[in-house]
Parts: structure tokens; sequence; C-alpha cells
């Protein structure tokens, strides 16, 4: 399984942010964006991950595989974290969710209601419904971000499984991972408007 991106262009509030970036990302392999704030790092992913769609350019492999886990956790706040990922595992056809609740330590969190977690445990419990999900493409913004050293540890060994049993990653991030990955600086594909204007295409802000 190769994910391929081809010329593609990439926008804001229907502004151009990146333009004519290309790049593949194979079976096993983790791709990370690097970039600085604002330079279209979560655009890009957001438009890998089929949240909105290209300016122009293709992108091939994705289809029915991504998995994406973003600054907002999405999670049912009044939901516990068992049934979070009990739901969340129902929703992609699976149903066990024991070796997600154990890779991101949540055995003794299982019966509190998501919206009572701190920020770093709410964060486990998002990357941990990366795990539920059965996806081969994991698509990550800024995932380490709220977690203490031992939670990016258990981030780090998740990872490297999935990336052992063939699944890729393409995540933005500002730390140095422990895991072997290429890196790809989209600075050079940035585009030169900045006539924003406080244009958005966000529903809610
Ligand atoms: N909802 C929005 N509506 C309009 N413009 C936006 C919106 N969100 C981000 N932008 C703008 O789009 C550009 C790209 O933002 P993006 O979030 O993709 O950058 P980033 O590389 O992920 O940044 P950071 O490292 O700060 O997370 C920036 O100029 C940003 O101000």
């Amino acid at each position: 399984m190769v994910l391929k991106v081809r010329d593609l262009s990439v926008a804001r509030g229907g502004v151009p942010v990146l333009t004519g970036l290309s790049f593949d990302v194979g079976a096993g392999c983790a791709l990370i964006l690097r970039g600085p704030n604002g330079a279209g790092k979560t655009t890009l992913l957001r438009t890998m991950a089929g949240l909105q769609p290209p300016l122009s350019g293709e992108i091939t492999g994705a289809e029915d595989k991504v998995a994406y886990a973003a600054h907002s956790d999405g999670l049912k706040s009044m939901l516990t974290v068992r049934e979070n990922l009990t739901f969340w595992a129902a929703v992609f056809g699976q149903s066990d969710i024991t070796p997600a609740v154990t890779a991101f330590n949540l055995v003794e969190l299982q019966e509190r209601l998501a919206g009572t977690l701190s920020a770093g445990q709410k964060r486990r419990l998002g990357l941990a419904r990366l795990l539920v999900t059965g996806r081969p493409v994991w698509i990550l913004d800024e995932p380490t971000v709220s977690l203490d050293q031992d939670a990016v540890r258990l981030f780090e060994d998740a990872v490297a499984a999935h990336l052992a049993g063939g699944g890729s990653v393409i995540m933005a991030t500002h730390i140095v991972p422990g895991f072997e990955a290429e890196v790809l600086d989209i600075s050079p594909w940035r585009a030169t408007a900045e006539t924003r204007a406080g244009a958005s295409d966000e529903a809610f802000l």
C-alpha cells in the first residue's frame, strides 16, 4: 500500500496555503511534516483525511483507509472512556477495545466520563481511538500535545507497532519522535497569497 500525493494544492477559507506538493508514504513508513506555524500542516492533513477537498491535484491510496486524530479530540464527553472506545470500534466494524485501553494506559480510567478527564488523559483517549479503527493510515496533527513523558512513550510504542504491522503514519509535530521517520519540510510549497482578510471555511471556529 502506498499513499500518493501528486501536485496537490490546498486552501483554508478559499485562500491557497500550499501549492504543487507531491510525496509518497509506503506501508510501514512514517512521514513527519515540518514547517513554521501557519505553514499549512493542518490544512494538508485535513485534506489528506478527506475533511476538505483539495484545490487541485490528487491523493490516492487514502480511500477508506485513514484514521485521523487532530487538535480537537472529538470525544463524547458524556460517555465513559470505555463507551467512547466501544462506540468508535462499532463505527469502524471492530469490537475489541482491550488493546487500545492497554496501549494508552486507560484501564483505571475506563468508567470515567470523557468530559472529566485531564487534557493529557483526553489526548490518550483520542489516540487510543486510532487503535479501534483498524485503519492502516494514521493522520495525526500534533499528537503529543499535552502528553507527559510516559504517555509520549506509549504513543511512540503504538506507532512503532502500527508501522511494524504494515501501517503508515503521516503526522505534524514540532518534537523529534522516538521512531524512524522521514521528514518533509513543507515550507518550499507555501502559497504566496496572504490576502485572507478574515476568510474562513469553518462552520464553527
Ligand atoms: N479556519 C480557518 N479559516 C481561515 N484560515 C485559516 C483557518 N485555519 C487556519 N487558517 C490559516 O491557514 C493557514 C494554514 O494554517 P494551518 O493550521 O494549516 O497551519 P499549520 O502549519 O498547521 O500551523 P501550526 O504549526 O500553527 O499548527 C494559516 O495562515 C492560518 O492562519
